[in-house]
């Protein structure tokens, strides 16, 4: 049987994974303050985060499996979302090149029937990402296209940035903003199988 599928994100590379994966999910963008939601360990705080863009948009649903997501990059202890400007993207990547950080992609799956949130399903994804070093001259030509800004760590595996990616020990989908074994998992766990969820 299937069921209608809801993406709680405006991140165009989830939405993306999902229907190269055959889904067809509807977008119900949150409105959860990210700012709001603190924790003490960045694996806790991308699952807290995950779990209030699902839940925000999950009581808005009658009838709906809702999925929310956050990334952030764990880099020296710290957690590093989207650089504040091109001069906090430049100053992150001359301490990051050549080194490696974790990126934790939370993601949360609540099953909505009857306008009840019935089972909430929270998982967290960490990669290792081992970054190459760019040079200056590569530096700035990645700054100047504006991708870094609007990515959590300032890099992307799959767009302009693959090249600054040596390589990454663990989910590369969950790099790019959702795991999808791990989704296959969760709906596992609520007795679906996500090829019941293919699009016709
Ligand atoms: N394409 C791509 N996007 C990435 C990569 N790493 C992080 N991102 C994106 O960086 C963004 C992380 O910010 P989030 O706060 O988790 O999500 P958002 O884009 O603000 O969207 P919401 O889910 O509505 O909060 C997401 O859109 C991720 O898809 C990558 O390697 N490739």
């Amino acid at each position: 049987m299937s069921r209608r599928l809801v993406l709680a994100s405006a991140s165009p590379a989830r939405l993306a994974l999902l229907r190269q994966a055959g889904l067809a999910p509807e977008v119900v963008v949150s409105d959860v303050d990210e700012s709001t939601v603190t924790a003490p360990r960045v694996a806790e705080l991308v699952a807290l985060l995950a779990a209030a863009k699902a839940s925000a948009v999950a009581r808005r649903q009658d009838d709906a499996l809702v999925v929310g997501a956050d990334s952030l990059l764990e880099f020296r202890g710290q957690a590093m979302g989207k650089p504040a400007d091109a001069q906090d993207a430049r100053e992150r990547w001359r301490r990051m090149a050549g080194r490696s950080g974790v990126l934790h992609t939370g993601q949360a799956l609540f099953d909505v029937r009857g306008g009840a949130i019935e089972a909430r399903d929270v998982v967290v994804t960490s990669t290792v990402v081992h970054f190459a070093t760019p040079t200056a001259h590569e530096l700035e030509a990645y700054l100047a296209t504006g991708e870094p800004l609007a990515v959590a760590g300032a890099f992307t595996l799959d767009g302009l940035g693959a090249p600054f990616v040596r390589r990454v020990e663990g989910d590369p989908a969950a790099v790019v903003g959702l795991s999808l074994t791990a989704l296959r998992e969760q709906l596992g766990r609520r007795d679906l199988a996500i090829t019941d969820l293919w699009r016709r």
